[in-house]
This record gives C-alpha cells, sequence and structure tokens, in this order.
C-alpha cells in the first residue's frame, strides 16, 4: 500500500487502526503519528503538529481524537489540506460543516465511523463525503480502511448517527452480552472462571459461525439451535418477549444516536 498517513490521535480506535494497517503491510515510513503523550510504536511519533518532519506531505489526515478536542486540534492541521490532502475523522458526531468551517469550504472531508474489531482486520467502516471529495481521494480512503475490514459509503449524512449506534458502538454490546452471559452463569451456579470461559467461547465461536456463514441470516442460525420445547426455547422465549432483547436493543441504539446528534451540537 503506498499512502502517507498523518495519524492524527493514536488512543484506542487510533491505535486499533493503526495496528491493522501495520500488520498489513502499510510501509511505517509512510505513517506519522500524533500522539501528546507519546507512544512505543513502530512509527514515527511527534507529540504536537510543528514536531511532523519538515516536508511530510500526507495523503491522508486521520483525525482521531475525541470530538471534544477536535475544535482545538484541527488548525494546526489546515496546511494540509490547502496542500491536497483528505481529512478522514473518525470522531462520533462531528459534522462535515463542523470540518468545513474549522479548515475551509474546499477542504476535502471524509466523515467515517469505523469499530475496533478494525485492530483484527475485521472492523467496519461507513464513509461520508463532502463535495470536495473526488473519486481518487474516495479510493484512498477506501484502500486504507478496507486494510482494516469491510467499507461502506452513504451520502446521505443523516444517517451516520445511526451508524454509529450500530456498528461505531456496537462491539461494546457484544461484549457486554459476553459480561452478562457469564454473571448469569455464575448465577445459575458455574464458578466465575468456567462461567466466564464459556460466555467468551460461545460470543466468540458464534462471531466466527456467522462469519463463516454468510449467506445464511443470524435469524437461521439461531434457529439451527432452537430445538422445539428444548432449552434454547426456553430461554428465548425471555429474550423475545415484548419487553425483551429486541426492545431494548432498540432502546440503545436509539439513546447511542441521540448521543451522536448530541455531539455535533
Ligand atoms: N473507541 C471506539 O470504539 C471508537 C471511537 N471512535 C472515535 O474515535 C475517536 C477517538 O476515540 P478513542 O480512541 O476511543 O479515544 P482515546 O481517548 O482512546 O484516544 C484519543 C487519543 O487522542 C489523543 N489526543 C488528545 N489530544 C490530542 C492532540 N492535541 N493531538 C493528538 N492527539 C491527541 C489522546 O491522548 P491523551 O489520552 O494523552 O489525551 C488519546 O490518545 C473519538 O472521536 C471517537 O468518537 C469511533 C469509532 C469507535
Ligand atoms: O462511544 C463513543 O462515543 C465512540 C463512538 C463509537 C464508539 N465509541
Amino acid at each position: 500500500m503506498s499512502l502517507s498517513i498523518l495519524l492524527v490521535g493514536c488512543g484506542k480506535m487510533g491505535g486499533a487502526m493503526l495496528s491493522g494497517w501495520l500488520d498489513r503491510s502499510l510501509r511505517a515510513e509512510d505513517v506519522v503519528v500524533v500522539e501528546p503523550g507519546g507512544a512505543e510504536l513502530p512509527v514515527k511519533v511527534v507529540a504536537a503538529a510543528d514536531g511532523i518532519p519538515e516536508g511530510f506531505r500526507p495523503d491522508v489526515v486521520v483525525l482521531a481524537v475525541k470530538p471534544q478536542v477536535m475544535d482545538d486540534v484541527l488548525p494546526a492541521y489546515a496546511r494540509f489540506a490547502a496542500a491536497g490532502a483528505v481529512f478522514l475523522s473518525i470522531a462520533a458526531g462531528r459534522t462535515l460543516a463542523s470540518f468545513e468551517r474549522l479548515l475551509g469550504a474546499d477542504a476535502a472531508i471524509v466523515r467515517a465511523m469505523p469499530n475496533t474489531p478494525a485492530a483484527v482486520g475485521r472492523g467496519i467502516t461507513v464513509c461520508c463525503p463532502n463535495d470536495a471529495v473526488g473519486p481518487a481521494m474516495r479510493d484512498q480512503c477506501t484502500m486504507l480502511l478496507e486494510a482494516v475490514g469491510q467499507v461502506a459509503w452513504v451520502e446521505d449524512e443523516g444517517q451516520m448517527d445511526a451508524v454509529t449506534a450500530v456498528s461505531g458502538s456496537g462491539p461494546a454490546y457484544v461484549f457486554l452480552l459476553a459480561e452478562t452471559l457469564a454473571r448469569a452463569g455464575e448465577a445459575a451456579g458455574l464458578p466465575a472462571s468456567l462461567a466466564a470461559q464459556l460466555a467468551r467461547a460461545t460470543v466468540c465461536g458464534a462471531g466466527e459461525l456467522m462469519h463463516r456463514c454468510g449467506d445464511d441470516e443470524p435469524a437461521q442460525l439461531r434457529k439451527n439451535v432452537t430445538s422445539p420445547n428444548g432449552t434454547t426455547a426456553a430461554a428465548l422465549d425471555v429474550l423475545m418477549a415484548d419487553d425483551g432483547l429486541a426492545a431494548l436493543m432498540e432502546r440503545a441504539v436509539a439513546a447511542a444516536a441521540r448521543r451522536s446528534k448530541e455531539l455535533a451540537s
């Protein structure tokens, strides 16, 4: 892959993406990371924008700082927008218009929402471009993000709040499922360590099964586990009740989407 990348912010998500890029043979000399606290990484790390090597011309500036600090951070990078770089923001809730205000109306900006499985090449990122993003920039962003998983594009920025609520935050819901399944196992009489092992292996195994059976709907995989009048049916009667998981998930996703909208204001 021959793209030069400036990664601004290398915390949980920036770090997940970076490790995905490095695993997939992005050349280390093509990446500069800005991280105020420093970091032990096999790429050049600087503490602030003024430490970026003279002459480094990123094709893509990836913005992976918290939405709340974006306004303070961004002006130091506006020169790269003027030089033709595309800005790829992964900040929840930050709109294309807010970047245009800070970088200039002609700046090329992609608002994107990845997720942490990017660290193992199994992320999914949804991207939304502004009008200044041409086909070549779109291809660059796709190439970068496909290095860490699947990529989809939407033209309607209004969909990004729901995207954030489903796939951006979604891994946390799955990890919570593993945590709560383990606790329920304990409550049913298992030792804590065995319950945790069972829950983890079950979530990982079921995820992998769904991954490999790409053509089968999750509903079909669920039915495959469910014997008539058996144990799974007994549990699903609880989970699929009117006030069960579907209602709870709908409320959870709506709350996340609402928060994404709030972060924009
Ligand atoms: N975590 C996730 O699952 C996902 C997060 N996102 C988005 O990714 C972004 C980052 O989130 P996340 O990785 O969780 O947060 P983190 O706090 O883990 O990462 C942010 C990083 O940015 C650093 N930072 C702070 N100020 C600056 C600066 N001026 N210049 C460069 N770096 C700076 C922070 O350093 P320090 O800690 O020293 O302040 C930190 O390492 C957010 O906008 C979030 O909305 C999107 C999808 C999924
Ligand atoms: O919780 C957050 O705000 C970020 C965005 C999606 C996942 N984590």
